[in-house]
């Protein structure tokens, strides 16, 4: 575990960039620390591995002052990402991956190996282990980065806005990568963005600051969405917050009629491909239109929702894991399981 008891960061020309934090982060969870720029989310990260000292207050690494800690010795034992991945520009994939076993001084194939592992674990491709950085994509970056910062398999993670410099598709994507390797890893994650929207998908706790590294709140991210605790928090949580919740909660509670022998549904025929996917809604004049579809069991009130809304036939098509259609919710079964349910459910399988 993290704690941060009462550490202040003053700098030499007056400014204060951190007033006197308390803060707990938990281990094996995700702790995402946001606010407006400059309000010291960078600063709170960067005391934990000494990149900045605190002036007054200490940060407590499982019960160790880290000041007590040989900085070397202290950062090669924490994960660091930060945006644009900061890889070495003229050290292959492979290599850049391996720095911290190097380090270590492993010897060269096993640091390769584990390098090999991670590249595999973070979804790249073999072949990209012998690339150079400028030869991939920003979110292949992004991932790379992932993967060293993991390569020595440290308990703790600093995370510094990782997945600010990619476009929202990659970044999404990035987003399900880290929970799907935090499942299985479970690290001490201390993530900073200044995105709502990622800090709510990502944090077991996420903790809002103002200015001077101030908590204006901290709470998990179904609490802060439902109940922020003043009016600043509310604003900058941003007026969809009520359907951004949406996102937290499971569709599990939405009523599902059961697909009937009949594929009409009112004046709309429901097509299934051979294996049983919802392909498509067919009006009464032949032209086909997409069936949005959302699963009960693994999906959010937010996409069952999105279906209905969408579907053409006021139908959202339910399907199991397999993606085969079992039912259909209209949307007055998605508002109701809305109504009914105020409870919020991980969907992230931990
Ligand atoms: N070396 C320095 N000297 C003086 N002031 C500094 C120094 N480094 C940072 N600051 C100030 O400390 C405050 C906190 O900076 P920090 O980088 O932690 O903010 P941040 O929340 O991470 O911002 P952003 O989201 O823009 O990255 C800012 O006002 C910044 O200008």
């Amino acid at each position: 575990m993290i704690r941060f008891d009462g550490a202040a960061k003053h700098h030499p020309d007056g400014t204060v960039a951190v007033a006197g934090l308390d803060l707990d982060v938990p281990a094996g969870r995700i702790t995402v620390l946001v606010g407006p720029s400059g309000c010291g989310k960078t600063t709170i990260l960067r005391m934990v591995n000494r990149m900045v000292e605190p002036t007054s207050g200490r940060v407590l690494l499982d019960g160790t002052d880290v000041t007590r800690l040989p900085a070397a010795g202290l950062r090669r034992g924490i994960g660091y990402v930060i945006q644009q991945a900061g890889l070495f520009p003229h050290r292959r994939v492979i290599d850049n991956i391996a720095t911290v076993p190097y380090l270590l001084g492993w010897d060269r194939r096993k640091a390769r190996a584990r390098a090999a592992e991670l590249l595999e674990l973070v979804g790249l491709a073999p072949e990209t282990a012998k690339r150079y950085p400028f030869q991939l994509s920003g979110g292949q970056q992004q991932r790379v980065g992932v993967a060293r910062a993991l390569a020595a398999d440290p308990p703790v993670l600093l995370m510094d806005e990782p997945f600010s410099a990619v476009d929202p598709v990659v970044r999404a994507g990035l987003q399900e990568e880290l929970l799907r390797l935090q499942g299985e890893l479970n690290k001490t994650v201390l993530f900073v963005t200044h995105d709502i929207e990622e800090a709510v998908r990502l944090g077991d706790q996420v903790v809002v600051l103002r200015e001077h590294g101030e908590i204006a709140q901290l709470a998990d991210p179904h609490t802060l969405l439902t109940a922020p605790a003043d009016e600043s928090v509310a604003a900058f949580l941003g007026r969809d917050r009520g359907l951004r919740g949406l996102g937290l909660r499971s569709a599990a509670g939405v009523a599902v009629r059961p697909l009937a022998d009949t594929s009409q549904h009112g004046d709309w025929e429901l097509l299934l491909d051979a294996d049983g996917r919802p392909a498509g809604w067919r009006a009464t004049d032949g032209a086909a239109h997409p069936a949005p579809a959302f699963h009960p069991g693994g999906d959010t009130l937010r996409t069952a929702l999105d279906a209905a809304v969408l579907s053409p036939a006021g139908l959202a098509v339910a399907v199991g894991p397999d993606g085969r259609a079992v039912g259909t919710a209209d949307r007055a079964a998605v508002l109701a399981a809305l109504a009914d349910d105020h409870r919020p459910v991980s969907t992230r399988g931990r």
